[in-house]
């Protein structure tokens, strides 16, 4: 189980009162996995989010990702879980404008201290993954939207993190570009890496292999794509973004 999330609450302090975002969430994912979370503007699926990926804590229940359980850790380890285990993808890119695509991919491996031959090996394979290996030079503005999110996708697995979490990837994207991150996100899945991802888009919810529904801040239905057990084996075991084949393990720390 790669996470298990057990009556999980997040409330907020708003003036005098209190919003409850997420109010008892169970929820087991298995490495391997393709979830969709959907649900109505507000039920919590950025706070679920938040809080799989270490960035917010729960006011109550436990959340545990990769054997860590989050709501104990302390900052420092909490800091560093979200550097190595987990890839994030947003609806804006948050590319650095002012470095290049191999650049931007390279930053995460920075600072997670990889040497830097290593790192640039792996961001321009990376690249290549993605369908980017003519841009690496290129910076944020001189690529399209698509491309942007597809450097921020390769960004996102530089470190190889055991779960990748998107919030509403394609949302700035029009629809044939975002049919491209939906295709790019089944290979990813396909070739082992776990994903999360939040989305009001019907087509991206429909490429997923689970699709979870929120509303008012609990999960009010799971639904798993049939056959999905036969698909499911042999990816729970590897973790990792894409095949060891293809890109080589960063230098370790
Ligand atoms: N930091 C915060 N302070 C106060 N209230 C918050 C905070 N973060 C979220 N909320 C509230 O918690 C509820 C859930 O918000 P959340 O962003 O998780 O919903 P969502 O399902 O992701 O919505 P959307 O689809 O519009 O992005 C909302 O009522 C929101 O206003």
């Amino acid at each position: 189980m790669l996470i298990r999330m057990l009556g999980v609450r997040r409330a907020f302090p708003l003036g005098g009162r209190t919003v409850e975002a997420l109010r008892g969430v169970t929820l087991d994912v298995d490495a391997g996995e393709y979830v969709a979370v959907v649900g109505p503007s507000g039920c919590g699926k950025s706070t679920m989010l938040n809080v799989l990926g270490a960035v917010d804590r729960p006011t109550s229940g436990t959340v545990t990702v990769d054997g860590r359980d989050l709501g104990a850790l302390r900052d420092r380890d909490a800091t560093e879980f979200r550097l190595r285990r987990v890839g994030f993808v947003f609806q804006r890119f948050y590319l650095m404008p002012t470095l290049t695509a191999r650049e931007n991919v390279e930053l995460p491996m920075a600072e997670a201290r990889v040497a830097r031959t290593e790192r640039r090996a792996r961001a321009l394979e990376l690249l290549a993954y993605v369908g980017l290996g003519e841009r690496a030079d290129h910076r944020p503005a001189q690529l399209s939207g698509g491309e942007q999110q597809r450097v921020a996708i390769a960004r996102a697995l530089a470190n190889r993190p055991a779960l990748v979490l998107a919030d509403e990837p394609t949302g700035e994207l029009d629809a044939r570009t975002g049919t491209e991150i939906i295709d790019l996100f089944h290979r990813l899945n396909d070739d082992g890496t776990t994903l999360v991802v939040v989305t009001h888009d019907e087509k991206l919810a429909d490429a997923a292999r689970r699709v979870v529904h929120m509303r008012d801040g609990v999960v009010v239905d799971d639904t798993r794509e049939s056959g999905v057990g036969t698909r499911d084996s042999g990816l729970g075991t590897r973790g990792g973004a894409v095949p060891e084949s293809q890109v080589p393990s960063p230098e370790s720390r």
